[in-house]
């Protein structure tokens, strides 16, 4: 590994997609070697934010914004601690970071958090042949880690596969801390970390919410001692099918009858409360311009995504689930992908995208709102 962008520029990369298809380019960040699910992301702004999110573990995320890391890397916009994805690839790198807030650039930031990328690459081209042949595993080798293309091919396919994983406890907190509502507090929330961004409880807190950060591994007991106002349920990363405790503890939490609200893997954990199964879209959605309609309202939102599963629930009826009737309340235009479910006959919904607009536009706010409203009704 080294610690000079200027060195590490000049090194061959090499990206191996586990159908074979090749891409050379330069090392990116840190050199070495790195293996994930091969994922891409249309957002023009936010690298900051998607970098940090706990939802791409495991993940080599594409970036389809030809230049990256013009505005340099801040300290106020990371979604968590560290950076999680497991790559990095990207056309053309800033040379030179521009912005007031920039304390480092990009290149270094990767480095020194040891994440593998690689620049240089034609992502139209890669993007495009994830679009025909599906999200699929890819390994990222630079420096040393270079050997012949079959070589590397074969250790891509022994990477592990995304379906079927099991990583909400790998991301998510292991103690529970709590975050203070900004201003008077109304309500006591309690939420489920199954790989939380940090602008999440933030929506909330400015709501007056005091937001108890829950681990992955929670217990209904657990989430019932905060005493709660409400039970929330984060996004996180993996395969919703693997999740059968938060699923048992969300149960746990429709038959009290607990305001609920989930967002994005919460939103899948509802789906499989409710009976629903999930599957795995052929290349997902990622980015922060996705067009989905609220079909309560009608009215049509522009909304940040990064899911690569979804929910299989009917689009055109009510169903009935052992908590009720539920319906589909928010679909992706783009492909009629569920992107919202609400229960007909208890204060419980979720949405599938991202209201809390950390990179993204802030039509959907008002969801925040509407899970204080469920929670004020509730108490009147
Ligand atoms: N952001 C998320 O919560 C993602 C949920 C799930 N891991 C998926 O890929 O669909």
């Amino acid at each position: 590994m080294t610690t000079s962008t200027r060195g590490a520029a000049k090194t061959p990369a090499v990206l191996v997609l586990e159908d074979g298809r090749i891409f050379r380019g330069r090392a990116y960040g840190a050199v070495g070697e790195t293996f994930g699910e091969a994922v891409f992301s249309t957002g023009m702004t936010g690298y900051q934010e998607t970098l940090t999110d706990p939802s791409y573990h495991r993940q080599v995320v594409v970036m389809t914004a030809p230049h990256v890391g013009n505005t340099g890397v801040n300290d106020e916009d990371p979604e968590s601690e560290r950076i999680w994805v497991a790559g990095y690839v990207v056309r053309d790198p800033a040379r030179m970071p521009s912005n007031w807030r920039s304390r480092r650039s990009l290149d270094d930031e990767l480095v020194q958090q040891g994440v593998v990328g690689i620049s240089g690459v034609d992502t139209r081209a890669l993007t495009r042949h994830l679009r025909e042949r599906g999200a699929m595993r890819v390994g990222i080798f630079s420096g040393e880690a270079v050997a012949d293309d079959a070589a590397l091919l074969a250790r891509v396919k022994e990477a592990p596969q995304m379906v079927g994983a099991d990583l909400s406890a790998e991301v998510a907190t292991k103690e529970t801390y709590v975050v203070p509502a900004i201003g008077e507090k109304r309500f006591t929330v309690a939420a489920v970390d199954l790989g939380i961004k940090g602008m999440t409880p933030h929506r909330m807190a400015e709501r007056g919410i005091e937001v108890h950060v829950l681990p992955a591994t929670a217990t209904a007991e657990d989430v019932f001692a905060v005493n709660p106002d409400g039970v929330f349920f984060s996004n996180g990363p993996g395969d919703p099918a693997t999740a059968d405790g938060p699923v048992a503890v969300m149960q746990a939490v429709l038959a009290r009858r607990t305001p609920l609200f989930g967002i994005c893997f919460g939103n899948q954990i509802l789906g499989r409360a409710l009976g629903f199964g999930t599957y795995k879209l052929k290349y997902g959605h990622r980015g922060i311009n996705q067009p989905v309609q609220d079909r309560t309202t009608g009215k049509v939102e522009v909304t940040a995504h990064n899911h690569g599963f979804a929910v299989d629930a009917p689009l055109d009826k009510v169903s009935e689930t052992p908590y009720g009737r539920a319906e589909v309340s928010h679909v992706c235009l783009n492909d009629q992908v569920v992107e919202g479910l609400q229960l007909l006959d208890q204060p419980a919904f979720s949405v599938q995208y991202h209201p809390e607009a950390a990179a993204g536009p802030h039509d959907a706010a008002y969801l925040f709102d509407r899970f204080v409203s469920l929670m004020e009704a509730e108490r009147a």
